[in-house]
């Protein structure tokens, strides 16, 4: 069989969908935007699921399950946070050849499903916080192309919803879940994000800020919102929406609205990694999230050797290093080659290989070959399981450092206008002192549509939007209040901002 077929430089889209076929994350489906999860990929998700469920149960969220289906009159209870969205919400409207009396929507999110039973939850403030979360799948009816696991009509996710008695507990909890959001990227998928705090413009309209960790695809040159948590403020639970109130317990006779948070991490999370880590071999699992870390391969195998001899070493090794905790599998199909297996387990991304060979059963070793750098060492078969384990921790954080440095190095700080189309045209996202006006963004947007030199017009570069306000501002020199200006429209800037295209 032969490779990828086309390379990550030259073909991004069909590099990502052949890496993901031939490496049997996805299959086609028969409803476009559709993708079929294959255990390849759902192993992940599942590794994703495990990590996180164990983070929040500690901050003491409970998981729940809330139906599929939203009301209409529920769904559009305040209009102008669903007027946005409304082209994108998939409705069922007839059962059998009967139509239903009124359309019920299938949720694109959970907050209209949810916070009309909160408002009946909670009563009083002992019945605070209120911290629920659900892993589900929502259904938004994009009709911009679809990327598998990037932009899909169904997804996977988990959406945390919150309510909390004071501003002050609502503001602590947005940034623990976004602080897990960040090791779910980073200590999981070896992918580096930038947390930060999204502009008036890009914040979810619903609520009151939101908060984000921004990847980046060196590739394509996009920033990518990684995951999201949101201060609601008291949007949704004040007496014209969801009217979610308690008693106050510091105002006799007093009333106070809840403060809530959502937050949300999907499937997306699995295309970042493949197209952050992922070669012209196919896909580069890091270890930690692999559901074969190891595949131990058969080699040299002749009329001249005893082939028993060479499984049984083989079947041996794989089966110590399963019992000392690593995901390790031996190869030992009959009918293919070395060389076809190799190839196989190469495409799908497998961390790390041991061959062995008759030589190597001599030398009591194993030649280990490296995914991500290819780089071949013989492995004493002495206290092999620790090597390999220290091996594996290897890959991991180097795959984590080769990542950083590719966002990093292309994290542009600019200061003049004239050099924010070039550096996205170098397919670099720039950071840069801004005013944080939402007009001046409006006409970032527009001003760097435009590519510098005349581009294919059927697919002229988008324009720049802001991808966050990075908390982390001591990267940068401190921008002095009334003395630097913004490069875009020239008045007082006030934070080092990312802006980039994006997916
Ligand atoms: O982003 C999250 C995290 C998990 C919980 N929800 C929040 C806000 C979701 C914002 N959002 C995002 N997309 C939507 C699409 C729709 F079709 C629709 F009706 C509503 C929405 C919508 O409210
Ligand atoms: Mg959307």
């Amino acid at each position: 069989q032969i490779a990828i077929g086309v390379k990550k430089e030259v073909d991004f889209a069909g590099w990502y969908t052949n890496v993901l076929l031939k490496s049997e994350m996805i299959d086609y489906y028969s409803v476009s935007g559709c993708y079929i999860l294959k255990p390849w990929s759902y192993t992940i998700w599942e590794e994703i699921q495990t990590w996180f469920n164990a983070k929040i149960k500690e901050l003491g969220v409970e998981n729940a399950y809330f139906p599929m289906f939203v009301s209409q009159k529920v769904l559009e209870r305040e209009k102008d946070h669903i007027e946005g969205f409304s082209p994108e919400v998939a409705w069922v409207t007839r059962a059998g050849s009967s139509d239903l009396e009124e359309p019920i929507a299938i949720r694109p999110t959970s907050e209209t499903a949810m916070y009309p039973y909160y408002s009946k939850w909670i009563q009083s403030y002992r019945d605070l916080p209120l911290k629920l979360n659900q892993w589900n799948s929502v259904v938004r009816w994009e009709f911009k192309n679809p990327q598998p696991f990037l932009r899909t009509r169904e997804f996977l996710w988990q959406e945390g919803h919150t309510a909390h008695l004071t501003k002050a507990e609502a503001d602590v909890e947005v940034r623990q879940i976004l602080d897990l959001y960040r090791r779910v990227y980073e200590e999981l998928l070896a992918v580096p994000v930038i947390p930060g705090i999204k502009s008036e413009k890009e914040k979810f309209a619903g609520g009151l800020y939101t908060t984000t960790i921004e990847g980046f695809i060196p590739t394509s040159g996009r920033g990518i919102q990684a995951a999201t948590s949101h201060c609601l403020g008291q949007n949704f639970s004040k007496p014209e929406m969801f009217d979610i109130s308690v008693e106050d317990p510091n105002v006799p006779g007093g009333k106070t609205y809840v403060w809530q948070n959502s937050w949300g991490l999907s499937t997306r999370t699995i295309g970042v990694m493949v197209m952050t880590h992922g070669d012209n071999q196919g896909l580069v699992l890091p270890p930690r999230v692999a559901s074969i870390q190891v595949v131990v391969v058969p080699c040299g195998i002749t009329a001249k050797v005893n082939k028993q001899d060479i499984y049984d070493a083989c079947d041996n090794l794989a089966k110590l290093l399963r019992v000392k905790g690593i995901r390790s599998r031996a190869d030992l199909r009959e009918g293919y080659t070395p060389g076809y297996k190799f190839n196989d387990w190469e495409q799908k991304g497998v961390p790390l290989r041991l061959e062995i060979g008759p030589q190597d059963l001599a030398k009591k070793q194993t030649l280990s070959v490296r995914r991500d750098t290819g780089v071949k060492a013989p492995i004493p078969l002495e206290d092999i399981a620790s090597s390999v384990h220290d091996l594996l921790e290897t890959i991991q954080s180097e795959m984590f450092e080769r990542a950083k440095e590719g966002y990093y190095s292309r994290v542009k700080e600019i200061t003049k206008w004239d050099d924010v189309v070039p550096t996205l045209d170098s397919k670099c996202v720039v950071v840069m002192p801004w005013c944080e006006r939402e007009a001046c963004e409006d006409d970032i947007k527009e001003r760097s549509g435009r590519a510098s030199e005349p581009q294919d017009e059927r697919a002229p570069s988008a324009g720049a939007k802001s991808l966050a306000i990075p908390f982390d501002q001591s990267k940068w020199a401190p921008i002095e209040q009334g003395k630097t200006k913004c490069p875009a429209c020239g008045t007082d800037a006030k934070r080092w901002t990312l802006f980039g295209r994006s997916y």
